[in-house]
């Protein structure tokens, strides 16, 4: 066995006795009252080691040969241009070669369209992302409806979409954040069968997909939206919360289910005299008070973030994989 496996099952062990910490009394340490923080970045490195170690043997096994992922972004949004930024410098880490295109926001959406196309065209290419969100001109569902189905890495395609949603039917790629998720309530050693999972929003990158990644993993699935009557008591349902609903700390502690798995996707920028930029980034779910009542919670920044960027590499290297050995 080589030096990586007997890392990724030391890792692994490490990340499920943190989780059974709170199950199991004599291996309980700190305050015992308080969840357990899932460390996101922590896992989000663990897999990026795995994927690297995935990436060379692919290389070594295929004559040089590494998973390709084309970055597409239109204009010059900051908040984006980061998230590019962390996505080639992570690419770059793990070994898999990325391509840029970074275009102007006058752009048309039969240009961006041709962009897409040529790399669908690509062979070297095995992964395509179109940052989100696009300049309001721009149809968003058309452009990622061209993705080629193979290259779809951030599973956006609505033929993927209707993979995920259908019994018996596996998607070729899953949407990275709410993949990224499910890992962290996996690796944390959190049990989903059976369960109550309440998803606190529906977008179509985050709330939606989860819904039906956690139904997959046979949850019983309730999604929380904008109309729903009586949210708090629906919350209180949950065995596993996830807060997909972009408001700055609206569920507040007695929204939780004594004992609750809580997966926080939310990223709000809000004011904070106390930082130097002025701001800071909190969650959907109010944090201080949630961890008193939950038994694992997932903090921000630190908690899904960096899973968004480790199951992108994931899916680039699923695709790469498939292509260059040659299998569906
Ligand atoms: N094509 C896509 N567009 C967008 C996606 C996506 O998955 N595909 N998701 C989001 C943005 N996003 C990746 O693109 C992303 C968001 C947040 C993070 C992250 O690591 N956040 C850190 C904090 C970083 C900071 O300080 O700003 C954290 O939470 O710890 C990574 C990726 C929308 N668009």
């Amino acid at each position: 066995m080589g030096g990586i496996p007997v890392e990724k099952a030391l890792s692994a062990l490490g990340n499920v006795l943190s989780g059974l910490k709170n199950k199991i009394p004599f291996l309980k340490d700190g305050n015992d009252d308080e969840a357990t923080i899932i460390d996101g970045k922590k896992i989000a490195a663990d897999i990026r080691l795995e994927i690297k170690a995935e990436v060379d043997e692919l290389k070594t096994k295929y004559g040089g040969k590494v998973p390709g992922l084309a970055v597409v972004i239109v204009g010059e949004r900051k908040d984006s241009q980061t998230y590019v930024r962390m996505k080639r410098k992570a690419c770059d880490e793990v070994g898999i070669h990325s391509f840029h295109s970074e275009l102007p926001e006058t752009i048309s959406e039969e240009e961006l369209i041709d962009v897409v196309k040529k790399y669908n065209e690509n062979p070297d290419c095995h992964g395509i992302l179109v940052q989100l969100p696009l300049p309001k001109h721009i149809d968003e569902e058309k452009v990622l409806g061209v993705i080629s189905l193979e290259k779809d890495v951030d599973g956006f395609h609505p033929l993927n979409i209707g993979m995920l949603a259908m019994k018996g039917h596996e998607p070729l790629f899953m949407p990275c954040t709410p993949k990224g998720s499910i890992v962290l309530l996996e690796r944390s050693g959190v049990e989903l069968k059976g369960k109550n999972a309440v998803v606190v929003g529906r977008s179509n990158i985050v709330g939606m997909p989860a819904s039906m990644m956690l139904n997959k993993k046979d949850c019983t699935v309730t999604v929380v939206h904008s109309r729903t009557k009586n949210p708090k008591e629906i919350c209180r349902q949950a065995d596993i919360l996830i807060a997909a609903a972009g408001s700055a700390k609206m569920i507040k502690g007695d929204w939780i289910k004594k004992g609750a798995a809580v997966i926080d996707v939310g990223t709000n920028s809000v004011e904070d005299k106390s930082k130097k930029s002025g701001y800071a980034l909190v969650g959907d779910v109010d944090f201080d008070e949630a961890k008193k009542r939950a038994s694992f919670i997932t903090p921000v920044p630190g908690g899904v973030g960096p899973m968004t960027i480790a199951m992108l590499l994931q899916n680039c290297l699923d695709g790469g994989k498939r292509a260059i050995e040659g299998t569906k």
